[in-house]
């Protein structure tokens, strides 16, 4: 793998919702890791990917409702570490999980998740993250089998092993998201999660109990029916990863495979909806 990136900053106004439609769209385009801040939004992809008609493809750059100006730099990813400590705090969700790296202090919640993202997404701090664990913190995951889709940091599977769960499949198409979930995985002493890369494609014979998927919109809208094979009768499927605009997409989509809504969490946009099978 490719140590080199392309580093783009982008300054959106106006920010809000501005930010959050732009990281949205740079991750439907291959773009890998983001860093948000109040005046900027920075995002990296890797130069092996990196091909500018990509930014082509970005609707909100087109969007007359934004102005967006950016400029880009390649970088080697030996820096990286330096810039996400600089900007990643503890994150704190509903009083009860503290999502923190490993140099903040231990934190006074119930849990207590260390990671170190590096190049990899689910630090606590986006949206779709903190509601995939507010709605995992209300289930009863003891001794339940759960598949974490899209892995990223491996954030949600270490939470559902606190939680109780067992055994639990981590999985996520991008190699380096494997490697850091592996790393955290062990940084937080679990023992009942086993980390694989790969896609939908590995759930061929496999059943869980709660499937938990924060991606994006194309590909749950895609991966939805392997869920549906894969999730035992009355099990849970926590999804997130697109806008309040695809509610309906994709509850129909969930709905054409027998699943029935249960709970929507919204925030700044953003969606995360648990379904019963
Ligand atoms: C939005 S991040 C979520 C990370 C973490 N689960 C969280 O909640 O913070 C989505 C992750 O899905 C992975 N991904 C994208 N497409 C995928 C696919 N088809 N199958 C499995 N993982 C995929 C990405 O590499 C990325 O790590």
């Amino acid at each position: 793998m490719s140590n080199i990136y392309i580093e783009y900053t982008f300054k959106v106004s106006p920010p809000v919702p501005g930010n959050e439609i732009l990281i949205a769209e740079l991750g439907y385009a291959g773009f890998e890791s983001f860093v948000e801040n109040e005046n900027e939004v920075i995002a990296y992809i890797q130069k092996q990917e990196w091909n500018k008609k990509i930014l082509h493809e970005i609707g909100i750059l087109k969007n007359k409702n934004f102005s967006i100006q950016y400029h880009s730099k390649e970088i080697e990813q030996v820096n990286w570490n330096a810039e996400w400590e600089k900007n990643f705090n503890p994150i704190e969700v509903d009083g009860i999980c503290t999502v923190r790296a490993p140099f903040h202090p231990k934190p006074a919640t119930k849990y207590d998740i260390i990671i170190e993202p590096k190049m990899s997404f689910g630090t606590g701090h986006h949206e779709t993250t903190h509601m995939m664990i507010q709605h995992l913190l209300k289930l009863d995951l003891n001794g339940k089998k759960v598949l974490d889709m899209g892995c990223g940091t491996g954030v949600l599977a270490i939470l559902a092993e606190k939680l109780g769960a067992a055994p639990i499949d981590a999985i996520d198409i991008d190699n380096w998201c494997y490697v850091n979930s592996l790393e955290n995985v062990e940084r937080n002493n679990c023992t009942h999660i086993l980390v694989y890369e790969g896609d939908v494609l590995l759930l061929e014979g496999k059943k869980y109990d709660v499937i938990i998927a924060n991606i994006n919109r194309n590909i749950l809208l895609e991966d939805i029916p392997e869920y549906s094979k894969s999730l035992n009768k009355n099990g849970i499927l926590l999804l997130s990863g697109f806008y309040k605009e695809d509610i309906l997409t994709i509850s129909k989509k969930c709905e054409e495979y027998s699943f029935e809504l249960i709970e929507t969490i919204e925030k700044n946009n953003w969606v995360s909806i648990k379904f019963l099978n």
